[in-house]
């Protein structure tokens, strides 16, 4: 089992002709409303490709549909609370290329409390997994607590900050990381070329599984001295949003399933690039079925995937 201490916010989306400026009023094109919070995205990828995962969460009473849209997906969520507190939200924009940039409004994903953690501990058993990211309060107990009860750690340092710096990472199994994060965590410049970015990365954290994911220009895992390179594959994006979500949960599907890393790898690389075909955070995640559809005979165009989704 895989139990994810994650977000789960309510996505406001605002499709922009370019990312505002300061000082700058722009109108947007359209707006929509989603399901989203990188917990919740990637709890949705990982009950898509078959995985087993239990959500640990916090979510508004009023918002109680997306606990349902959760379960109905195959997520076990009955260690999502529904308090009287607003859900965490995004206010997303999303420009021409499908590049976005969000504000969140942590709400009630910042109100775990210690007697909380106590009864989700007391769910997990040695041997399960814990995966975390950045979007909740409690992390540096929950990771030292989950290290304490025998979890295998996954984590995924964002949104970045300072405050991940001092999280007990050595505890981690496994992190996935982006170029930015990787930067930070090695304390090199985000434009270092990508062997000195996993150099970097093997030197702060000697232990850690890494899978460096860099959008179009593919991904990396590293344990040590073994690295495997995954191209990304040839699409054009429509909505960068939960991209790196859908990634993650495809790939810790896979892993808990005992497939090799460079199966984890393509498995997450194929669901990656359909996702980002589609518009929005939970919704774009897509299908297993249509991961191996995609596997076995490419990519499809746009049109086609738009109308397996809808
Ligand atoms: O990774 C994408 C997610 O980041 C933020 O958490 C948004 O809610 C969005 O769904």
């Amino acid at each position: 089992m895989l139990h994810n201490f994650g977000s789960i916010n309510l996505d406001h989306f605002y499709r922009v002709p370019h990312l505002v400026r300061p000082g700058e009023t722009l109108a947007s094109r359209d707006y929509r409303v989603g399901l989203g919070g990188k917990g919740a995205n990637q709890s949705l990828a990982m009950a898509r490709a078959g995985g087993r995962v239990r959500h640990w969460g916090r979510l508004g009473r009023q918002d109680a549909w997306v606990r349902d849209l959760l379960e109905h997906a195959g997520v076990e969520v009955e260690a999502i609370a529904l308090v009287d507190e607003p859900s965490g939200h995004a206010i997303i924009q999303v420009d021409q290329r499908g590049e976005n940039a969000i504000i969140l409004f942590p709400g009630a994903n910042h109100g775990t409390t210690e007697q909380v953690l106590d009864e989700h501990f007391a769910a997990a058993s040695p041997g399960d997994w814990l995966l975390a990211q950045n979007e909740c309060n409690a992390l540096p107990g929950v990771l030292e607590r989950a290290a304490e009860a025998g979890l295998n750690i996954a984590f995924n340092p964002a949104p970045m900050s300072d405050a991940v710096l001092e999280l007990p990472l050595a505890h981690c199994r496994l992190l996935f990381v982006n170029r930015g994060e990787a930067a930070w965590l090695a304390g090199l410049d985000e434009a270092s070329p990508t062997e000195a970015l996993l150099d970097g990365l093997a030197r702060r954290l000697p232990t850690c599984e890494m899978v460096l994911t860099l959008g179009g220009d593919g991904a990396w895992y590293q344990a040590g001295d073994e690295r495997h390179f995954q191209p990304a594959l040839p699409v054009t994006p429509l909505d960068t949003t939960a991209a790196g979500d859908t990634f993650i949960g495809y790939y810790l599907a896979a892993l808990q399933q005992g497939r090799p890393v460079t199966d984890c790898l393509t498995w997450a690389a194929t669901a990656a690039a359909l996702g980002v075909m589609v518009a929005g955070a939970a919704e774009s995640i897509p299908e297993a079925t249509e991961v191996e559809r995609a596997l076995r005979d490419g990519i499809p165009t746009p049109d086609r995937r738009d109308k397996e989704t809808s």
